[in-house]
């Protein structure tokens, strides 16, 4: 059980303005704190950096580094207590907020219809009012509901604040070896993972993975393509491939990787530069981080070949592996004075139904709404 003076460290951090990120990783208890012991905003220049990093949909914009060696590493195990289901607060511009979408989301067909692109994802910023928000609490709460997902609290006070439970890796590399996957396709869970999936889910996920395996097939060796699962992330079910292989690190090494990978047609669309721009030209708003990615950067993690071993010469079979552990950052929120803003968006593709886009927005965004109560 995480003790409440590990939370009361991360609350002072909170009210002394300085930077913060702590997290959880899927399936895991371990629950991580990096505490910045300045506030000044470091940036990524080429990602040989050690860190924790926060990057932004948009390629051209800044990547944040909450540095290892300027920050204290504290770790805990979380024990998961039941669940308490909660009733959910509404924004007031439901209406308005519908027509806006159906609007963007029929645009989208009609760039398809159009042939400028083939698939695009878009998505819309839902804003809530709270009369008090306490962000520890939310994050305890978000362990608690997804156990199964990468759950985070970032803060830079020249940033801001994001609160998130994601269930999609972009890119995890120990060594040379990665694994990624192609997460797309929605619907509602409705207590089975037995379920039958439709055309337009199944061709938007086979977008992703295409775009996967072709962008990386030449610069990787034994890639591994996995059968497709169904997988459930809180309240939804998506589609899922899993992609692994080894990295030629002369060919592609981890700047160029996130380079290729981000962003995926799972958060913009194919061809990427056109979806982007349509993305950015058209959404109205700024996805500022949501779509972006964020996690581990180059962690050092030591192996030992016999861990059974006492002895010390044991410790000359040890070796130090460097591992990036990246997430996009989907199923998020950001906090600004007494307002949540709440990130949704959904693949669109030719069979797209407008409305069914619009309640597919309404059904994720219930995973971050069920928490702020
Ligand atoms: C863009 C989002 O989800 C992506 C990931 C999984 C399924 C998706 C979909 O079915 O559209 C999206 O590609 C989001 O949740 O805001």
């Amino acid at each position: 059980m995480i003790s409440e003076n590990f939370f009361n460290q991360i609350q002072q951090q909170l009210n002394n303005k300085l930077p913060f990120v702590v997290y959880r990783k899927p399936n895991d208890t371990l629950v991580k704190v990096l505490l910045q012991n300045t506030d000044e905003v470091h940036i990524v220049k080429d990602y040989s950096e050690k860190g924790f990093v926060f990057a932004p949909f948009d390629t051209n914009k800044e990547v944040v580094l909450i540095p290892l060696n300027i920050s204290s590493l504290l770790q805990e195990d979380f024990v998961m207590s039941s669940v308490v289901e909660t009733s959910y607060l509404e924004s007031d511009d439901k209406i308005k907020n519908k027509e806006k979408h159906i609007e963007l989301v029929q645009k989208g067909i009609d760039g398809i219809k159009e042939k400028q692109f083939q698939k695009v994802v878009l998505s819309r910023c839902e804003k809530i009012k709270l009369t008090e928000i306490d962000c520890i609490n939310v994050f305890k709460k978000l362990l608690q509901k997804y156990p199964t997902a990468f759950v985070y609290c970032w803060y830079h006070p020249k940033i801001g604040l994001w609160l998130g439970a994601t269930p999609e890796t972009l890119i995890k590399i120990e060594g040379s070896r990665f694994k990624t996957m192609a997460l797309a396709g929605t619907q509602k869970f409705e207590g089975t993972l037995d379920v039958n999936w439709q055309d337009k889910e199944k061709e938007e996920q086979q977008f992703v993975t295409d775009f996967i395996v072709d962008s990386l097939k030449t610069s990787v060796k034994n890639l591994t393509i996995s059968n497709i699962e169904t997988i459930k992330a809180g309240n939804v079910l998506h589609l899922k491939t899993t992609i692994k292989g080894i990295l030629d690190l002369n060919l592609l090494n981890l700047k160029q990787v996130i380079k290729v990978l981000h962003p995926t047609p799972a958060v913009c669309g194919l061809p990427k530069e056109s979806t982007k721009q349509f993305i950015i030209n058209n959404e109205n708003y700024n996805r500022e981080y949501y779509t972006g990615f964020l996690g581990e950067l180059n962690f050092q993690e030591k192996t030992t070949r016999n861990t059974n071993r006492r002895n010390v010469e044991n410790n000359a079979y040890a070796s130090v592996k460097h591992i990036s552990n990246l997430f996009v950052n989907l199923r998020c929120m950001q906090i600004i004075e007494k307002k949540a803003l709440i990130y949704v968006g959904g693949g669109i593709t030719k069979d797209s139904i407008p409305e069914a886009e619009w309640q597919e927005t309404v059904v994720k965004a219930e995973v971050m709404k069920k928490v702020l109560q």
